[in-house]
């Protein structure tokens, strides 16, 4: 049920350097809307690097980012914070949320570097889907290792990002596990009109989203 074909992400010319590393080099990628992508290469090749750049998180040294047509490094960083927090979710290894705050406050707080107001509304539908809207007034030290990655679920689809970008998902899952972040996973993404880019090792994945990006150094 795809009804447009627009081009979500693009990368042409990638090349990343760390300091005293050597040269990453990636070859040019283009996501069509809906076009769910794993990201897949050895450990090191630079999965998580190419995931931090298509983001806005890593400046790439040559090449160009786009995302919905927009060259992202051209943007003033504020600017590219805000670009990022509309349009882009992100799931890293950590779950990232703030101990300090509830789980409800951390999806306000989404809201607000988005530049997005603050829609109580929209908060109670996410935790609703995510089936967490008995932990909305818990702190993350107090939620269980799913429950905390299903609420850095609901962190990133809070703002209907465009994009759902997850950096090894499933790691360290059993295969019942990873069969529900995946179905989770690919349902947020369908609901929530976004295209999902997940980088993995794991071959369970592969069998799931047929679109594969290689990173090979
Ligand atoms: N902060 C950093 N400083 C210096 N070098 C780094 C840094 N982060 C990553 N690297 C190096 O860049 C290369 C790519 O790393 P990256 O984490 O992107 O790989 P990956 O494919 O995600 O690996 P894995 O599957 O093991 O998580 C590796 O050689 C790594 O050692």
């Amino acid at each position: 049920m795809q009804d447009n074909k627009q081009t979500v992400i693009r990368l042409n010319g990638i090349t990343y350097r760390y300091p005293q590393g050597e040269s990453l080099q990636f070859d040019d990628l283009e996501v069509t809307s809906g076009q769910h992508t794993l990201i897949l290469g050895d450990s090191g090749s630079g999965k998580t690097t190419l995931l931090h750049i298509l983001s806005g998180l890593l400046k790439p040294e040559t090449g160009t980012v786009q995302i919905d047509g927009q060259r992202i490094y051209d943007l003033p960083s504020r600017k590219l914070d805000e670009f990022r927090g509309q349009r882009i979710g992100l799931i890293f290894q950590e779950a990232h949320l703030v101990k300090s705050l509830t789980v409800k406050e951390n999806l306000q707080i989404a809201q607000g570097f988005a530049g997005a107001k603050v829609d109580f509304d929209r908060i109670r539908e996410v935790l609703t889907l995510l089936n967490l809207e008995h932990k909305a007034e818990s702190y993350p030290g107090k939620l269980s290792r799913g429950q905390m990655q299903r609420a850095a679920i609901a962190r990133a689809v809070i703002n209907r990002p465009a994009i759902l970008v997850a950096d090894e998902p499933t790691a360290s899952l059993d295969d019942r596990n990873t069969e529900s972040v995946l179905s989770l996973l690919l349902t947020q993404a369908e609901q929530q009109g976004a295209t999902l880019v997940v980088a993995t090792h794991d071959k369970r994945v592969k069998t799931r989203i047929p679109h594969a990006y290689q990173v090979s150094r």
